[in-house]
């Protein structure tokens, strides 16, 4: 059946912010307390979408999450009034206020991990929404996740969101941005890659100085969910010395399309053997590697170079989506225009100005949630979340009435910010056609 590969993007909440919240990320930490533009970083995110859905590809919008999430700082004993409670934990806890205001939830390829029905045992299409267990700020994400996937892939009959993972380490759980698959055709029985950083069984194997966030444990766990079939999913360790370098989630070193895996050689713990059990299974298998003695793990993580997204054109060759820093390095650069023009399966590049997220550490691919869809499916999908000239148009409008174009930490504890917030977002329910998805609305 001929199925595509559907691209819901996250867009950037109205208190995206510059907080240092993600240790191991390193993008992150560096740009801690640095201005930050929301209205910027979501004119950046629609401006991804936009060009894409006009190449024709199938292009959705995932909204933000309400923010600061006064029920979380509820939860932490915090009382009164929400301007007191603002107002009460800026003085006491700054960290606190800026990890429930955190925009995090934009880099959707963290938001689930999904399964085409092509690969499920009830043929439906399975997501199962991330626990984001490793870093408070996205723990939190989890609940409004699966109330927006399941306002917008809400028939029952073909798609199944499930609820994320228990939330203790053991299976911490980072979603699609530790999760590949791969095949010939989108709409046949593929092969799903699960890229975890530690194994709870073996423990001494991962990262020394930077946190693993996804566990082999928790990957099984979201393969039982989705229901795959049996043989279908293939395990493998990231290189721990890449997570110690800053390579937090395994989209910072590999991507895959169809049967083209792209990637650092040092992106996985015994690289060839993985190579080979892929090619068993997957016909065509095609690994696009780039060697350490051209590009080292560094410039990786600097230019994001594999936090991209790679794209089948109409006419079957592969485009490459980058951001912008990719384009700006000369070494990063070279490579890849030598990589087009080797008649190989990538034929074009195009990069994309995301500075504001990727201050955060979130490249194209963070921000983008793949989701495979037959014609059928397709048609199940909430209608008013696809993008087209129309949304476009109306969602930049709409981040132009309500978005700030500066905020710093300071003003996360204003309770005005709190109100345009929660008006903008009730605004966006209506026009993307959501019912009351968040907290406030019930
Ligand atoms: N690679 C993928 N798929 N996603 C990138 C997520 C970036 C995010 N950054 C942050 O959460 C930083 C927030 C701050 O520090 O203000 C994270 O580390 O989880």
């Amino acid at each position: 059946m001929k199925a595509t590969e559907a691209n819901f993007d996250g867009l950037p909440g109205l208190t995206h912010h510059y907080a240092g919240l993600s240790f191991g990320n390193e993008a992150s930490t560096r740009n801690q307390f640095q201005l930050s533009n929301p209205r910027l970083a979501a004119k950046q995110g629609l401006m991804k979408m936009k060009a894409l859905a006009d190449m024709g590809f199938v292009q959705g919008v995932i909204p933000p999450h309400q923010r600061p999430d006064m029920a979380a700082l509820r939860q932490l004993g915090f009382s009164g009034s929400d301007a007191r409670v603002l107002q009460d934990v800026v003085k006491k806890a700054p960290g606190l206020l800026s990890a429930v205001s955190s925009a995090s939830a934009m880099w959707v390829a963290n938001a689930a991990t999904v399964a085409p029905s092509a690969d499920t045992l009830d043929g439906r299409v399975h997501f199962t929404v991330a626990n984001l267990n490793n870093k408070f700020h996205r723990a939190i994400e989890a609940t409004t996740t699966s109330s927006l996937l399941g306002a917008i892939f809400r028939d029952a009959d073909h798609f199944a969101v499930h609820d994320a993972l228990p939330q203790v380490a053991m299976f911490g759980d980072e979603g699609a941005a530790n999760h590949n698959r791969f095949g010939a055709g989108y709409g046949s029985a593929g092969v799903q890659l699960f890229i975890y950083g530690r194994d709870e069984s073996h423990p001494e194997r991962g990262p020394q100085r930077y946190p693993a966030r996804q566990t082999r444990q928790a990957s099984e766990a979201v393969a039982r969910l989705n229901q795959l079939v049996p043989g279908c999913a293939i395990y493998a360790q990231q290189n721990p010395a890449a997570i110690d370098q800053g390579v937090f989630h395994n989209d910072v070193i590999a991507v895959s399309n169809q049967q083209v895996l792209f990637c650092h050689q040092q992106a996985f713990v015994d690289q060839p053997a993985l190579y080979r059990s892929l090619a068993e299974k997957i016909p065509g298998f095609t690994p696009v590697e780039v060697p350490a003695s051209r590009i080292s793990i560094a410039d990786c993580v600097q230019t994001y170079l594999f936090n991209s997204q790679l794209l089948t054109r109409p006419d079957d060759n592969m485009l490459l989506v980058l951001p912008e820093e990719a384009r700006r390095h000369e070494g990063v650069w070279r490579w890849l225009n030598e990589l087009t023009e080797q008649q190989g399966p990538i034929r074009e590049l195009r990069a994309f100005d995301l500075r504001e997220s990727m201050c955060n550490g979130g490249g194209p691919a963070c921000l983008r949630l793949r989701v495979v869809l037959t014609p059928q499916e397709q048609a199940k999908v909430n209608p008013a979340v696809l993008m087209n000239e129309t949304l476009f148009a109306t969602l930049d409008q709409w981040v132009e009435r309500h978005y700030r174009d500066r905020l710093s930490q300071q003003d996360l504890a204003d309770p005005q910010l709190l109100d345009e917030g929660r008006v903008a977002l009730d605004e966006l329910t209506k026009l993307l056609d959501l019912g009351n998805v968040y907290n406030f609305q019930q």
